[in-house]
């Protein structure tokens, strides 16, 4: 709802009250349009000044409303009532002006935020476009190139830019409702003709097509395949290009296109899980609610290679007080040189001073007795982080958090090398650690809730977005991406390239398939999970039972590349060919292809023709059933901790919500189709065999995805 009030005389006050975020719900636009009548009725009120409830001005439509019928008054003629106002209306903005938020100020006559605001129309990353008229109104105020900007990345913007691309007129550290207020009041009874946004004529850069065709070309080439990006830059050149009320017209077409499409449904999927796997659950009843954090003032990080020095600047740039240690002397040299470039960079980046004094470096162990928190991140060995443990445990003060980073191994186990296992949990984060946004928390059988409950909110203060997951071999990302490449394997063996593989992957939205993911993170790393898992010793490679390991198949192709030292960007070779050892740019390899020829040959197999789709369905079905079994061991809570981890750490695209999304769109029915059929094709490959989750849910229906958690609670009740 909107409520009204008159202050200092003659200002009509108007407050949006939706909380949390003053969403423009059917409640709030039927109180605007009231109480804007109403202002503009009464005689006394000379002028007229709109804010949000609890410090935020508005985020916008509400979300939460698309999936019904809309009801209640559209959002454009409400904003053009007051824009064609006879009273000067005023936007008090405080907190956020997102989306609907932002079109609703700039139908106001004028803008005053808040120095802390932040503003922008984020509609693209809920697969949308600004329809309220922001799309026609931005462009005539800022230019065509900035609102472009804004509108095609939907990136928030702090007050002090808004004020120099002239979004806002005003930025006040005061009480901006005061200001608001005294700004109406001087501005009473002056002419508004000169600020009605929609009247004014749309820049024209000289060079427009050439600006668009430009544009365009960039924003394809980024979107992998979503269409919001593209419609947004339709919508703006119809306003640099057409009359306002015709650009209003194909602002609206555009839209429709896009407010039905699987993508939308898809991002708006995502902006909610993102929100709900904050609300993380454990098979033991504790909840994100029930579970009090213990506060975090100091943490250490041991062990300073590559993922030890992306851990100790994401909790550095916390503001935290920070220990690293390193018992190697050159490589603690080499890692302060490293961090502090990497804390540099980031705060110019931010436009702030670096943490540099909140670190600290040793050689000793010893130097983290009073920290509150330790990330073990040294490297992925059971028998040294087993004495890190055992170290950990000794010399830590009682309480202390004792976290690892291992990416797969027994997070029970190394808390069975403590004396209280109940403090330790997995902190897995994704390279690089201080710019990917995701972590898996990982409690074992032992760790007490509120060692997840600190991790937790550890891990947001970093930034990240963190998913509570249960301790199994890989735990959610990892364990599903193994059936995955498995696949990946056989379909080089039946007859497909890394090209093929590739562009069906990197079509589908994937910034990079496979193989070139393979060959970026280097093929030693699975080759020595392979060996860790006794799959790979050197010997097995070759004679008949090369394709048959503990009695299912088994491709030994990644391991054949690595036993001539081929292994990806880092040697110059992999699957693909680079210029130079580190080399980024992946060229097919003629060698690669005869290779694959001769080893079909020496395992008597016969190349056919494999299309995309093919890749696909193998590919990310025996992907999304791994996914089933993981919901129901219980180490994912949901479906939607399972798609924010794959859209944050392993490149899923998000226009397609994440695999048990994608699941949910393809049809549970036509997956368990496809993966019978498969399974039936390749008996010796378990990974296609169809989880009994995903039977179950077929069975009772196919329920919608945000009904699966039910399914799977009941189906755990009766175990
Ligand atoms: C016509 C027009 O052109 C079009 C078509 C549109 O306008 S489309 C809409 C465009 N607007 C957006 O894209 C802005 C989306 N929101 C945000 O970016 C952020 O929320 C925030 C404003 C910066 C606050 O961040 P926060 O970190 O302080 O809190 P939170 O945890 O994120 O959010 C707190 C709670 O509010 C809920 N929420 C936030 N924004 C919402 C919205 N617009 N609609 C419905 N619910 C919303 C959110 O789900 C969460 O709920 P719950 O999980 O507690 O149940």
């Amino acid at each position: 709802m909107a409520q009204y009030s008159c202050v200092s005389g003659s200002v009509g006050l108007i407050t949006l009250k939706n909380p949390p975020v003053n969403a423009l719900s059917a409640a709030v636009r039927h109180g605007i349009v009231d109480t804007v009548k109403r202002a503009l009725s009464e005689p006394k009120v000379k002028s007229v000044v709109i804010c949000g409830q609890n410090g935020i001005f508005c985020g916008g439509a509400d979300i939460r409303e698309f999936a019904s019928d809309m009801s209640g008054p559209p959002l454009v003629p409400m904003i053009h009532a007051i824009e064609a106002a006879n009273k000067p209306v005023v936007a008090a903005i405080e907190g956020s002006a997102l989306g609907g938020g932002l079109e609703l100020a700039l139908g106001c006559h004028y803008r005053i935020a808040h120095s802390k605001a932040k503003l922008g129309l984020p509609e693209v990353t809920l697969g949308l476009l600004p329809a309220a008229g922001g799309t026609q109104r931005l462009p005539r105020l800022i230019g065509v190139p900035a609102a472009l900007n804004l509108i095609t990345t939907g990136r928030h913007v702090t007050a002090a830019e808004a004020l120099q691309l002239g979004v806002v007129d005003q930025v006040t550290d005061q009480n901006t409702v005061d200001a608001a207020v005294k700004f109406a009041l001087s501005v009473a009874g002056q002419s508004l003709d000169a600020r009605r946004i929609s009247t004014y004529p749309c820049p024209r850069p000289s060079d427009l097509d050439a600006l668009f065709d430009g544009v365009m070309q960039k924003v394809r080439q980024s979107a992998r395949g979503a269409i919001a990006p593209v419609a947004c830059v339709q919508a703006v050149r119809a306003a640099a290009t057409l009359p306002y009320t015709q650009g209003m017209e194909r602002e609206k077409e555009l839209m429709a296109t896009l407010f039905t499409s699987g993508q939308a449904r898809a991002l708006q999927y995502c902006f909610f899980a993102q929100r709900a796997v904050g609300r993380w659950s454990m098979p033991s009843g504790a909840r994100w609610d029930t579970s009090k954090p213990r506060p975090v003032h100091k943490a250490a990080v041991i062990g300073l290679g590559t993922m030890g020095r992306g851990i100790a600047v994401a909790l550095a740039q916390t503001g935290l007080s920070v220990v690293a240690v390193e018992t190697q002397e050159k490589q603690l040299m080499e890692a302060k040189q490293a961090v502090s470039g990497m804390l540099e960079r980031g705060a110019k980046r931010r436009g702030v001073a670096p943490a540099l004094d909140g670190i600290s470096y040793s050689g000793n162990i010893q130097a983290v007795a009073d920290a509150d928190l330790v990330i073990e991140a040294v490297f992925e060995d059971m028998t040294l982080k087993e004495k890190i443990f055992q170290q950990l445990s000794a010399v830590c003060k009682p309480g202390t958090f004792l976290c690892t980073n291992t990416s797969a191994l027994d997070v029970d186990h190394l808390a069975s090398q403590t004396r209280n296992p109940e403090l330790v949990v997995g902190m897995h984060f994704f390279a690089p650690a201080h710019v990917m946004k995701l972590l898996e928390v990982v409690y074992g059988t032992r760790s007490s809730p509120q060692a997840v409950a600190t991790a937790m909110q550890l891990g947001k203060k970093m930034g990240k977005v963190s998913v509570a997951v249960g301790n199994c071999r890989g735990f959610v990302g990892n364990r599903m991406l193994k059936p995955y490449l498995e696949q990946a394997f056989f379909l080089l063996e039946e007859g497909a390239t890394p090209e093929l593989v590739d562009r069906a992957l990197e079509e589908f939205g994937f910034a990079m398939g496979v193989f070139r993911v393979s060959d970026l993170s280097g093929l030693d790393v699975g080759w020595k999970v392979r060996k860790g898992d006794g799959l790979a010793e050197p010997e097995m490679a070759t004679g008949q039972s090369a394709r048959i390991r503990q009695g299912r198949r088994y491709s030994p192709l990644g391991d054949l590349l690595c036993e001539q030292g081929r292994y990806g960007q880092k040697t110059g070779q992999g699957w693909y060919q680079y210029d130079k050892p580190g080399g980024r740019v992946a060229r097919s390899d003629p060698w690669l292809h005869s290779f694959l020829e001769e080893y079909r040959a020496r395992h008597g197999l016969v190349a056919r023709r494999i299309d995309q789709q093919e890749v696909l369905e193998r590919c990310l079905y025996v992907l999304i059933n791994e996914g089933f079994h993981i919901l129901e061991d219980g180490i994912a809570a949901g479906p939607e901790d399972i798609d924010v981890i794959y859209v944050f750490g392993y490149g899923w695209p998000r226009h397609r919500g994440g695999p048990m999304f994608y699941a949910s769109m393809v049809g549970l029915a036509k997956v368990l189709e496809r993966l019978e059929h498969y399974h039936q094709a390749h008996p010796d490959v378990p990974y296609m065999q169809p989880c009994n989750l995903l039977r179950r849910l077929v069975a009772s229906g196919s329920p919608p995805i945000q009904r699966w958690r039910e399914v799977i609670k009941k189906l755990h009740s009766q175990l």
